[in-house]
């Protein structure tokens, strides 16, 4: 039996999925991109098929295969592969659990469905536990993301008791700024060793200081190298250091927040930063435009993101 699993902890890249000009998947580049992660962004651990991995828009059969790729390519080289198997129909979502055991993933996660949506702690408990029972060995993590899904269920209030019904839970993947909520899912459950893993790339620092052991976002594909560096910095209680790194960070951040900035987006960054073509996104999303690209490029070279050299406490003028 796999579970229990080490800690997931660090940073996690939510992972994009690369597409062909068509809009099929590019499976192509995932054994590249696995290697990218690893080497130049020192980025082991992954989250498939999520937000930025344009999960929701991909069919079942896609998902499986999207899944099993990472999985295969991600072997005796990344240290925990998650797959995301949330879904609107309860079924597909436990097709998609039992999958994730039968190929070695090492979690699953889910959000709350979000067309005909539980309104009570119990009710989204209940969904959880049945896709959760679907893969009994593996590790549960829920998925907050509340802006998406418009389950507004407080993140707290679904933890309180959650072992009792999930056994398998093991963490908690919080894509809000709520530190609140946050914060008192933490301090409520010291005595467990849950994992809580921030989904706010550019406020990653202050769940730092809440005690987040993690974090999970689309950023850390190109900017993980970076963050890294941040979470060394807060690990050695260099606290004006770290906030020096989240401060450059929030700067590119900021900047392609006021372009516009979603997956679409971060599609087109990726491509920049890594040289692996990523591919337009599926409709509804857009491909990112010409003049956005551009703009991001030069961003990233003022801030000296493209050539990844030490930020150090003096330089943090550059490109501001
Ligand atoms: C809404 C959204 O896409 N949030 C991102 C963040 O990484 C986000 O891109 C970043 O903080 C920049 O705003 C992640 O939380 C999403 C994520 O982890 C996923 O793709 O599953």
């Amino acid at each position: 039996m796999a579970f229990p699993k080490k800690k997931l902890q660090g940073l996690v890249a939510a992972t994009i999925t690369p597409m062909t000009e068509n809009g099929e998947i590019n499976f192509s580049v995932i054994g590249q991109y696995v290697d990218y992660l690893v080497k130049e962004q020192g980025v082991k651990n992954i989250f498939v098929n999520g937000t930025t991995g344009e999960g929701l828009s991909l069919s079942v059969s896609e998902r499986r295969q999207v899944a099993e790729e990472w999985v295969t390519k991600g072997k005796d080289k990344l240290d925990q592969v998650i797959i995301h198997v949330g879904a609107l129909s309860l079924k597909e979502s436990q097709e998609l659990a039992q999958h994730a055991a039968e190929i070695g993933a090492d979690g699953i996660a889910v959000i709350a469905p979000f067309f005909l949506k539980p309104w009570t702690k119990d009710i989204l408990i209940n969904f959880l536990k049945e896709v959760a029972a679907a893969a009994p060995a593996l590790p549960f993590y829920y998925y907050h993301i509340p802006a998406l899904t418009g389950v507004k269920i407080r993140a707290e209030e679904l933890l309180d008791g959650i072992l009792d019904k999930i056994p398998t839970f093991q963490g908690l993947k919080f894509s809000d700024t709520d530190l609140l909520d946050f914060g008192q899912c933490v301090d409520q459950n010291r005595q467990q060793q849950f994992a809580f893993l921030f989904g706010v790339d550019e406020q990653l620092l202050s769940a730092l200081v809440m005690g987040a052991t993690g974090a999970v976002g689309s950023t850390y594909n190109y900017l993980g190298k970076k963050t890294n560096q941040m979470l060394e910095a807060f690990e050695q209680k260099d606290f004006s250091l770290a906030l020096n790194y989240q401060f450059c960070i929030q700067r590119f951040i900021n900047f392609v927040v006021k372009l516009g900035f979603g997956v679409s987006q971060t599609k087109a960054i990726m491509t920049l930063v890594s040289g692996i073509p990523m591919g337009p996104p599926r409709l509804p999303l857009q491909k990112a435009s010409r003049e956005f690209t551009d703009s991001a490029e030069a961003k990233l070279k003022s801030l000296d993101f493209l050539s990844f050299t030490d930020l150090k406490d003096g330089n943090l003028e550059v490109g501001s």
